[in-house]
């Protein structure tokens, strides 16, 4: 007799891999379960974003203001997920964004993500705020795809290190992450005094860092206060301007990726420099309360450089449809944060592995019953909007 599972396979996943554990399939919920599983620090930390929470609210109303419009008898029976992004084949226009800390929701942490990232074959950005460092990770997820994202630090001796790091242990592409250069205003944690890096968690890039042990007297010592009081005066620089970016060609000669950028003209500085692409983002809410919605601001950053750049996207994509959605406004792939992080805090690698085939799997089904086999077919056409 058959099971559950193989009936699952053969309907639901199209090929995309074996059973999904015991977790809910519609992400929302799985946000729900780790609302009650998690320790409420560290759900508040991944939850949480700016102020009121406006802006995070706005990413999902901007979703809700896009419906799909399927189209019927196109002949959807063989479909192809993959995309070309900077130069390489993705099996799903989907990437595992940069999401620090991740030991806090499980003590694998961005090491358990590499290896889902890696069984998948789908790129894991890796943070800077990671807990584990640039080459602990890439050991972890083996002949998987990886970029890096940089946090751009005070030191540029620190900056130049990490990508050197990166380039040495098999990073393809640099994110550049530009709206942190401090953290935004988040009441959950200042209510809760929790911040992971007091805790030394999210500092391990830096600790093992030979520039950055420069900076505090060659060790971290064992009270290990004067070293977390340095990370936090080096972590962010605001400082920087679009005249340094000459800085980030000089250490990399690899893709770079703005990671961001919520105006036209933003971007339109982003693509004369050089750059290749920019990730139409507003850190998941997290950094700007009030701010708007990020999928608002898609169309006209594809409109502004879409044909110059690669534009991707990130900020509330929360199912396959959304991703559809993303991709009809224009965004060559979209990247996740938040679900996979609870699917890691909940289930380990499992929940990650979870997290990327419920979405892979509903867009793939999205996508047929929308009447497109492709990413590449999907336009502003099968959206009707606001
Ligand atoms: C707990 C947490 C940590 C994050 N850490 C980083 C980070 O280290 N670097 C970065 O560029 N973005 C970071 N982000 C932002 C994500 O890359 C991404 O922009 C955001 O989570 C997307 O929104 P979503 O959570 O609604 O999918 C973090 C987000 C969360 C929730
Ligand atoms: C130093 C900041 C790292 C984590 C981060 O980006 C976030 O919490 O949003």
């Amino acid at each position: 007799m058959s099971s559950f599972a193989d009936f699952q396979n053969e309907i639901y996943l199209n090929g995309l891999g074996d059973v999904l554990p015991g977790l809910p399939t519609d992400l929302t919920r799985l946000e729900r379960l780790a609302r009650k599983r998690l320790s409420p620090g560290a759900h508040g930390y991944v939850a949480g974003s700016a102020g009121t929470g406006a802006t995070a609210r706005a990413n999902r109303e901007a979703f809700d203001r896009w419906r799909i419009v399927p189209r019927m008898l196109r002949d959807v029976t063989v479909r192809d997920l993959s995309v070309e992004v900077l130069g390489a084949s993705l099996p799903a226009p989907v990437l595992l964004g940069p999401v620090g800390v991740l030991s806090i929701v499980h003590p694998d942490g961005e090491l358990a993500v590499a290896r889902a990232a890696s069984a998948l074959n789908v790129p894991m950005v890796l943070s800077s705020a990671a807990s584990y460092t640039i080459e602990e990770v890439a050991e972890a997820g083996g002949e998987g795809p990886r970029w890096f994202q940089l946090y751009w630090p005070k030191d540029p001796e620190i900056a130049a290190s990490f990508l050197g790091r990166a380039k040495a242990a098999g990073y393809t592409a640099l994110v550049v992450t530009l709206d942190t250069p401090m953290l935004g205003w988040r009441p959950h944690d200042l209510d809760q005094a929790y911040l992971p890096f007091l805790r030394g968690i999210g500092v391990a890039n830096y600790f093992s860092d030979p520039a950055f042990l420069k900076g505090i007297g060659g060790s971290v010592g064992a009270d290990r206060s004067t070293a977390l009081l340095h990370w936090a005066a080096i972590f962010g620089n605001p400082a920087v301007t679009w005249d340094d970016l000459g800085f980030l060609r000089e250490h990399w000669d690899g893709p770079i990726v703005l990671k961001g950028i919520q105006h036209t003209d933003d971007a339109r500085r982003a693509v004369d420099a050089g750059i290749d692409g920019v990730i139409v983002s507003n850190h998941g809410g997290r950094q700007v309360d009030g701010a708007v919605g990020a999928l608002d601001m898609l169309p006209e950053v594809v409109a502004a450089v879409g044909e110059r750049t690669t534009v991707l996207f990130d900020s509330g994509i929360r199912s396959g449809a959304d991703v559809v959605k993303a991709l009809a406004l224009g965004a060559r792939a979209v990247l996740v944060g938040r679900p996979y992080a609870y699917g890691l805090g909940l289930a380990g690698e499992a929940g990650v592995r979870h997290v990327l085939r419920c979405l892979m799997a509903e867009l793939d089904l999205t996508m047929a019953l929308s009447g497109i086999t492709r990413p590449a077919d999907l336009t502003p056409e099968f959206l009707r909007g606001p």
